[in-house]
């Protein structure tokens, strides 16, 4: 299928340096491999050290691609000068950054302590406005055009219960995206975002759809297109939204999702009803009609 297939053309990413924040596991670590493929240099970071050497390894063997790693606590703003720093030495210059490292888990929200909540929202929120200050400071010191993208959620603009503090800080995220690109335009720095919708991962499956709720919600009944995302769709997106062939976009949020956000739609309940409930349906209404049984 087109979906398991690289969109950009070879080399569309050369002499671009491109930071992806926990670009050791899932999502970031398949984008990580795309930018590579299409001869990014790429930084990954996070706090597992043993984790990012084995996937900067593996994406050196795998892409032939340029890559280093750095470990990083994105809440600590030292531990962000430093990835900055060594990618510099490495590549010369930084030119695109990836928020994507995030912390989740289900829980009734009475049941959080204080801290639980500011782990999540800290390293979501926090961590993304550290890097994204730190970078922009650098890009406009250095009259750099730079490209963030931000990986949100689709509950970043609608809420969601049981994973409020992650919903509280995507939210942050989205709100940040767009006010900065309307304030670092001038700079030529473009802010962008992803709201992903469910695309299997061992960080997000362990934390938000345990062995139980996967028998009971299963994604094809829940999903207009009766399917979880598939990496590569997410990462040729990403590709774009990173690369000059978005330059004249900033501020967008863009949804991969499947539908699945769509089901608040008022009149959604209707997917129960039969094809032959509808001719009775259809029928009553036009009789209706006809008899100009409309309401006063
Ligand atoms: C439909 C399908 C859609 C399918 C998918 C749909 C996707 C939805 C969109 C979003 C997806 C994601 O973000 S997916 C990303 C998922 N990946 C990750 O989360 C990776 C990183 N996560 C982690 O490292 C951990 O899970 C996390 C807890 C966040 C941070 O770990 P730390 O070691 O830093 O922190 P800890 O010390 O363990 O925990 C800090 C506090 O939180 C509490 N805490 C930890 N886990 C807890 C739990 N389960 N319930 C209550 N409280 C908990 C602890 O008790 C501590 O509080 P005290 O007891 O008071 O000390
Ligand atoms: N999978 C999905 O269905 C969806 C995912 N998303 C978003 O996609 C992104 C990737 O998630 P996914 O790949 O599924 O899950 P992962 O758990 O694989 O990715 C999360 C990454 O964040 C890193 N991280 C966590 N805490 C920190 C920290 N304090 N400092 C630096 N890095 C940190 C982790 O590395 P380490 O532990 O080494 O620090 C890990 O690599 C997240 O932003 C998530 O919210 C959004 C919607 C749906």
């Amino acid at each position: 299928m087109a979906y398991n297939e690289g969109m950009l053309r070879d080399g569309a990413l050369e002499n671009r340096t491109i930071i992806v924040t926990g670009g050791g596991t899932g999502l970031g670590k398949s984008m990580a491999a795309y930018f590579l493929r299409l001869g990014a240099n790429v930084v990954i970071c996070s706090r597992k050290e043993d984790i990012l050497e084995k996937t900067a390894s593996e994406l050196r063997q795998s892409t032939g691609g340029k890559i280093i790693y750095v470990p990083c606590d994105v809440r600590k703003t030292e531990q962000i000068e430093n990835v900055i720093a060594k990618a510099v030495e490495a590549f010369g210059q930084v030119d695109g950054l990836v928020n994507n490292s995030a912390g989740n888990f289900i829980s009734p929200t009475e049941r959080l302590s204080y801290k639980a909540v500011d782990t999540v929202v800290d390293i979501v929120l926090r961590g993304t406005y550290y890097f994204t200050l730190a970078l922009g400071k650098y890009w406009i010191e250095n009259h750099i055009k730079g490209s963030v993208l931000n990986i949100v959620t689709t509950y970043a603009t609608t809420g969601s219960g049981w994973v409020v503090p992650s919903a509280m800080a995507k939210a942050g995220v989205l709100t940040m995206t767009k006010s900065l690109a309307f304030e670092w335009g001038r700079h030529g720095i473009r802010l962008n975002a992803i709201a992903p919708g469910p695309f299997p991962t061992k960080g997000a499956w362990d934390r938000l759809f345990p062995e139980e709720l996967a028998a009971k919600f299963a994604f094809e009944n829940r999903i207009p297109l009766a399917r979880t995302g598939e990496h590569q769709e997410l990462a040729n997106l990403a590709a774009y939204l990173i690369s000059d062939f978005s330059a004249y976009m900033t501020g967008e949020v863009i949804t991969l999702d499947g539908g699945e956000v769509l089901a608040g739609g008022q009149f959604n309940f209707l997917k129960e009803i039969t094809d032959n409930q509808w001719d009775a349906i259809e029928e009553q209404i036009k009789s209706a009609t006809r008899g100009g049984k409309s309401p006063e």
